[in-house]
């Protein structure tokens, strides 16, 4: 089953709570929570108070994509603050493996995240160790930006690895999932959705957004499994 993790970077932060609670009710897996901190991406977004903030809120899986420098500094933040998986970038941490092991020794997923102009080959020495691997289908920094369409390509070629070197690690991709692009990234090997434009813009609504996500991923699954 594809699993559908709504970005709340494009979320109406006055609503945050309830909104949360909708995308939850309407079937999403996990929410996914952007922390940006304006030197490895050229913005700023929010941090492990936001987290701390959700946890009561909802029941499913608080995921936190680091988009920072220096992960290791504010690992222990969003592990106490409730999270249960945290993914950085192979791009500042060459060598991910103590990462993964302080993430894991604290009971959490861990996940890697890689940027459009990545070899994706340089992640398989990687994947044995990981629960998660995001394939970025733009460069983060910000929300709301199109799908680059040569990612179908690199997710085929990131599934294959996944396939030899860990069957069970999610293959996620994250920037420009909407409604047209989704299926194909599930048909090249996607199991795990981030949106957020496509469900917190969504002219039908959030709910109606999930839903329209999730059943047309579970189309397009068919297609490979
Ligand atoms: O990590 C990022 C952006 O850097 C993403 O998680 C975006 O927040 C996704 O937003 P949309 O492209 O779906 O609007
Ligand atoms: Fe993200």
């Amino acid at each position: 089953m594809t699993a559908i993790a709504p970005s709340i970077l494009a979320a109406d932060f006055s609503r945050l709570g309830d909104l949360v609670r909708e995308v939850d009710r309407a079937g999403a897996d996990r929410i996914h929570i952007d922390v940006m901190d304006g030197h490895f991406v050229p913005n700023l977004s929010m941090g492990s108070v936001v987290v701390k903030g959700l946890r009561p809120v909802t029941q499913k899986s608080l995921e936190v994509h680091l988009m920072v420098q220096d992960p290791g500094k504010f690992l222990e933040g969003f592990l106490t603050a409730g999270a249960d998986r945290v993914i950085f970038h192979l791009e500042v941490e060459p060598d991910p493996r103590p990462l993964i092991s302080r993430i894991h020794q604290a009971g959490k997923k861990a996940g890697l995240a890689f940027n459009p102009d990545k070899p994706v080959d340089e992640i398989a020495p990687f994947l044995g160790l990981v629960d998660l691997a995001l394939c970025m289908t733009v460069f983060p920094g910000f929300g709301g930006q199109a799908f680059i369409s040569s990612s179908i390509d690199r997710v085929r070629q990131l599934r294959e690895l996944i396939k030899t070197h860990n069957p069970t690690c999610d293959l996620e991709v994250d920037g420009g999932i909407d409604a047209v692009t989704a299926p194909g990234v599930v048909a090249a090997g996607a199991n795990v959705l981030v949106a957020g434009t496509a469900i917190f813009g969504a002219k039908d609504g959030p709910t109606a957004a999930v839903k329209h996500l999730a059943d047309l991923a579970a189309h397009a699954a068919k297609s490979w499994a």
